[in-house]
Formats: structure tokens, C-alpha cells, sequence
């Protein structure tokens, strides 16, 4: 299409050429709805889409297009070259004082070692987009914005024609009646390899017995099958109607598209102030009211649990109080309870001692101790050897930045990648010394709910 601007792959060193300017303009609109602006999309722009909800519901962007990509095939690095391409992006934007801040939005794959073939092989170690068209809803303002990287001559006539493609999509997305229901049929559901999974845990746990390691998070995945292609836009719409309570992310790339809704945050800067969560520990919700409250009364005083949540709280004061002046940790854990789980959560926040940029503090704080273990290297290491399983983008950090230096990454949990008429779902647990098998194997089931339901999957128990 004669508007739209040529896909980089970027690997390491490379840098961006010295005559790339990156043009950016803001309009604002009416009320647009999301997903409305997401599907207006689909047709031309199927495989190029973002969709991003925070857990409080303050910010909404949603991205179509792309203005430029970051990706890393090459591992060793992949945080510093996402971090400083981005920077030198930035280092050429040519915008006014109404226009927003242009964001990056992509996430890392979980593990940069493990290369085996999976359904993630077209998943690069890293993935970053530009949108040409940013939706942005926040402090009740909708904010359509255009970017344009380029070192065309022709700039000035390209920007016009895409302000044509952003008026067409705008109007779409106000007008037309999208009906996202799927009647898709579920045809069959797969666990993978249950047994392998009980004895990755049983094996972690008896290593954990004879001291190897404190704590290792083991997963699993379940694969189904569905008579029709699945629908991206309806699954994003059930996710978000049914777990208000969470970050709902979906990136979509070559026919895939990666969505979920996890209740934990990695990391968020703004405005100087730094936060992560620390969301490990988990029991089901009650049937009854009171049921549900012995059930967070028993999971706050639960010795396995709490160690599960410790290392996770360790972990993240040690990065914080490296990185932050002033970090505010509580001494004890509370309840986050979201819909078909409660977990035990513990927030952290301090002040932004230099200009540290957030791709610094994602990669010093993936994968924390709620997704990887301790220590994380011999974790990370037995993880590998005993799920046998790629992660893909599973358990990883997903979010955006802008040029501010703002922005936030979540970590990728409760979540499904859709192929066509497949979906892998993902879910896991940390496994501690005291862990049961058959306990940890239920809890997945719970996690693997909110993904379960809101593609018309059965759920289990
Ligand atoms: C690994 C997952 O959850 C992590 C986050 C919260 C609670 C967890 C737990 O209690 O085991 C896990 O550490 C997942 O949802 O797949
Ligand atoms: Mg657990």
C-alpha cells in the first residue's frame, strides 16, 4: 500500500540512518470505542495491531499500523538496543506542543536461551511497534494520533494521505455497529502432557529438597482446537468485560495474535515515580461471601504461600533499592482478589534517582521470582530442562514507553496465543519445597480461567 511505510528489522548495532525524521500530529475526537477503532483495523491492517488496557482503567491505547518496528533475532542485549533505538526514534520527532508523545509498544519474549521450534518461532526475542495510528483514551480525552518515520522526500504528501487512512478509521469506528460475538465451536481441548508437568514439578521439588534452589516457577500449556478461525476482537472484548480487575494486552504479528489479562504489573514510571507489584501466592474465590474470606484469611497465613510471595518481595526491594531513593515497601502482603482467583500482593513504589530508562529496569527485573525462581539463573536453567515448553511471550514483559520516559510493562500471565483456528494457553505456579503436585496442578486450572472463558473453552472445577 502506497501509504505505508516500509517494516525495519533491526539487529544489533544497527542504528537508525541520520536523514529518518519521525513526524507525529494529534487530533482530538469524540468517544470512540477501543475495540470499535481496533476492528476498524482489520481489514488493512490485520497483523499490525496493539491493544492495551492498564488495571485501573486510567489509559487506553490502542495501535493500527506501523510506523516503524524494533525486533531483536540476536539475544544478548536485546533490552540496551530496544532502549536505544527507541532513544535516537526520539531524537528526530518533529511535533508541536498540542501533539502526544508517540508510544513503543511490544514486549521480550520470556527466556533469550530458549530456542526451541514452537508455535512462537515468528515471536522474535524482542518486538516493538510504532503504530502509524494511535488511539489514546485518558483523563476522558480520546486522542487520535498519526506517526510517519521516514527519509522521503515526498513526506509532506505521504502525511496527507495517511491523515485520509486516519479519518476513514476514526469514522468506522464511530459509525459502524460491530458485532463481536463468535459462535465459533470448541472442538477439542488439549492438555499438554499432564503427566510430563507433574513430574517437572515433583522433580523441581525434590531439588528444591536437596538445596538447589529456593523457588522455581513451573507451567504448563493447554491447546484447543476450534472449528473456525478465532476471533481476536471478540476474545479481547470477553477478557475485558469479564476481568475488569487486570491489564488487558493483545499484540498481534504474522496471524498471530497474543492477548491475555494479568493482575501483575512488572514496572511503571511516571512522572519520576517508579512502581512494580509483587503478586505471588494464590487460593481460589469462595462460592459464598464468607467462604471467599476464610479462603484470603487462610492464604494470608499460609506458610508455603507467604514463602512463595517473600522471594518475589526480596527481589524487587533489593532492584528498587539499587535503582530508587525513597522505596516504600509494606511489611506484609494483602489480598488481590480478581475474579477467579486471590492472590497474595504486595506493591512497591520509589523515586527515580537518575534518568534511568524503563527497558533498564524490565531487565533487571525479569523474570522476577513470581515467573522465574531463586536464584534465577539455576532456575531459569531447570525451567528449561524440565518444562519442555517455550514460554514464547508467556510470563514476559509486555507494555509500552514514550518518549518522556514514561510508560509500563506488565508481565504476560493469563494468556493465550490464537493461530488460527488453535489457541495455546499458558499458566503456572511457584513451586517451593513444601509444593504438591496435584495442588500446583490445580492451581493452574484456576489460572488458566479468565483465557478459558473468554474463548468458550469448559472450564474445569
Ligand atoms: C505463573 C503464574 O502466576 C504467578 C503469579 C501469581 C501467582 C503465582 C503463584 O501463586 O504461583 C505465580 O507466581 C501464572 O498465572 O501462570
Ligand atoms: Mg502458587
Amino acid at each position: 500500500m502506497s501509504h505505508k511505510i516500509k517494516e525495519t528489522n533491526m539487529s544489533r548495532k544497527m542504528t537508525i540512518s541520520s536523514d529518518i525524521r519521525f513526524f507525529t500530529e494529534t487530533v482530538e475526537v469524540g468517544r470512540i470505542s477501543p475495540l470499535s477503532f481496533f476492528e476498524a483495523g482489520a481489514s488493512e491492517y490485520k497483523n499490525e495491531r496493539f491493544y492495551w488496557q492498564n488495571a485501573d482503567k486510567t489509559l487506553t491505547l490502542i495501535g493500527i499500523g506501523h510506523a516503524y518496528t524494533l525486533s531483536n533475532t540476536k539475544h544478548a542485549g536485546r533490552y540496551k538496543d530496544i532502549a536505544e533505538n527507541w532513544k535516537q526514534l526520539c531524537s528526530r520527532l518533529i511535533k508541536e506542543e498540542k501533539d502526544m508523545d508517540p508510544v513503543l509498544f511490544g514486549g521480550f519474549s520470556y527466556d533469550e536461551e530458549n530456542r526451541s521450534v514452537s508455535e512462537w518461532s515468528e515471536f522474535p526475542s524482542s518486538y516493538f511497534v510504532v503504530p502509524s495510528f494511535q488511539l489514546k483514551i485518558e483523563e476522558g480525552r480520546t486522542l487520535v494520533s498519526i506517526n510517519m518515520i521516514t527519509n522521503r522526500a515526498e513526506a509532506a504528501a505521504d502525511f496527507e494521505r495517511l491523515r485520509e487512512v486516519r479519518d476513514h478509521l476514526i469514522h468506522i469506528a464511530q459509525v459502524e455497529e460491530f458485532n463481536f460475538t463468535d459462535k465459533n465451536e470448541l472442538l477439542s481441548t488439549n492438555e499438554r502432557e499432564k503427566n510430563h508437568y507433574l513430574k517437572a514439578v515433583e522433580n523441581v521439588t525434590e531439588s528444591i529438597r536437596r538445596g538447589k534452589a529456593d523457588k522455581v516457577v513451573i507451567a504448563r500449556a493447554l491447546e484447543l482446537q476450534f472449528e473456525h478461525e478465532v476471533s481476536g476482537v471478540s476474545a479481547l472484548q470477553s477478557i475485558s468485560n469479564e476481568q475488569q480487575e487486570s491489564y488487558h494486552f493483545g499484540l498481534q504479528r504474522d496471524g498471530s495474535l497474543f492477548f491475555g489479562a494479568t493482575p501483575e504489573r512488572l514496572i511503571q514510571i511516571r512522572d519520576g515515580k517508579v512502581y512494580s507489584a509483587c503478586v505471588a501466592g494464590s487460593i481460589r474465590r469462595g462460592k459464598s461471601a464468607q467462604e471467599d474470606r476464610e479462603l484470603g484469611e487462610k492464604l494470608l497465613s499460609d506458610r508455603k504461600n507467604r514463602e512463595e510471595h517473600q522471594y518475589v518481595v526480596a527481589m524487587i526491594s533489593n532492584v528498587f533499592n539499587s535503582f530508587c531513593n525513597e522505596v516504600i515497601i509494606p511489611k506484609t502482603p494483602k489480598l488481590m482478589k480478581i475474579r477467579d482467583i486471590q492472590h497474595l500482593y504486595t506493591p512497591v513504589e520509589g523515586l527515580l534517582e537518575q534518568k534511568i530508562d524503563i527497558f533498564s529496569f524490565v531487565e533487571a527485573l525479569h523474570p522476577t521470582p513470581a515467573l522465574g525462581g531463586v536464584p534465577t539463573d539455576v532456575s531459569l536453567e531447570m525451567i528449561r530442562q524440565e518444562e519442555g515448553m517455550d514460554r514464547g511471550y508467556y510470563a514476559a514483559p509486555i507494555g509500552w514507553t514514550d518518549a518522556a520516559g514514561n510508560g509500563e510493562f506488565a508481565v504476560a500471565l493469563r494468556s493465550s496465543l490464537i493461530q488460527g483456528n488453535r489457541a495455546y494457553l499458558y499458566a503456572g505456579g511457584g513451586i517451593v519445597a513444601d509444593s504438591v503436585p496435584e495442588e500446583e496442578y490445580e492451581e493452574t486450572w484456576v489460572k488458566f480461567r479468565p483465557v478459558l472463558r473468554a474463548l468458550g473453552g469448559k472450564l474445569n472445577g
